[in-house]
């Protein structure tokens, strides 16, 4: 299964990581940056209306390559300009291409917040997101039982970062929200067979309580989508593909995002 084969992959990446920088050392570094950041993320997200949240990615194991023109930086500040509300980058390098350089360079160079696109599977990971100047993290409920969600959640609190917390099912939107999530992101892509069907958000909607902020992610590509999204009270979309195959992504979200052009 490809998400598994991902997450074991990972796995190794850490280990290699930690070899050139062991956890105490990344841990020191997270920890000695200003932990009172407002939470950011999760704040511009609560602004009235829906909230766009656009993501740098290269590649993915469902499409291979999505842009072969990829400037990172430049489709970063596109985005900003174009009005985007946050920015997703995927840092995952061998199926997404993406890279940690990718986040850092974003998040120094944008005034809106950033989400480190990763598969999570060690708190390593979030202690490097805050270091790489990322403002939230994305957790996938599926690889991660109940307990250790619950405190990589708070790993990523006390440091200033939000969690993502990206669910598929009724299930898992239980364990975001036992876990203490405050953020959850429905990805109407099944990971493991990569059908994607919006009404998965439709479906488990209803499951989140109202204060938790909610997120729909994948396979967005129309303003129809959009609206039927915002109706039954998504705060923000998640759009990677749609916008990284336009050549013009300003005038792409401002087409999403419903405004006269
Ligand atoms: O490119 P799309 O269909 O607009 O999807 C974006 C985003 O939701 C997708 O990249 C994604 C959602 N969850 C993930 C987890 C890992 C990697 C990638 C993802």
């Amino acid at each position: 299964m490809i998400l598994q084969k991902i997450a074991d992959r990972t796995r190794e990446r850490v280990r290699e990581l930690m070899l050139v920088k062991p956890l105490e050392k990344v841990m020191a570094e997270a920890t000695a940056m200003d932990p009172d950041t407002g939470y950011p993320f999760e704040e511009v997200l609560k602004a009235p209306g829906i909230s766009f949240i656009c993501e740098v990615k290269k590649a993915s194991p469902s499409k291979g390559v999505i842009a072969h023109d990829f400037d990172h930086l430049a489709i970063a500040i596109e985005y900003e300009k174009a009005g985007a509300t946050a920015i997703s980058v995927l840092t995952e390098p061998f199926w997404f291409m993406g890279s940690d350089e990718y986040l850092r360079d974003i998040a120094k160079k944008v005034g809106i917040p950033v989400l480190r696109k990763d598969f999570t599977v060690s708190s390593y990971q979030i202690y490097e997101a805050k270091v790489l100047g990322a403002s939230a993290v994305l957790l996938i409920c599926s690889l991660l039982d109940e307990k250790t969600l619950s405190e990589y959640i708070g790993i990523a609190h006390s440091l200033g970062l939000s969690a993502l917390v990206e669910v598929h099912d009724e299930k898992e939107v239980r364990s975001a929200v036992n876990a203490g999530a405050r953020v959850i992101g429905v990805n109407n892509r099944d990971l493991k067979t990569f059908e994607v069907d919006i009404d998965t958000s439709v479906r488990l909607r209803k499951l989140v309580p109202p204060g938790i902020v909610f997120v729909s992610e994948s396979g967005i590509r129309t303003r129809e989508d959009i609206e039927m999204l915002e109706n039954i009270g998504t705060d923000a979309v998640l759009i990677g593909e749609t916008l990284m195959r336009s050549p013009d992504k300003k005038t792409e979200l401002q087409k999403l995002k419903g405004m006269k052009i």
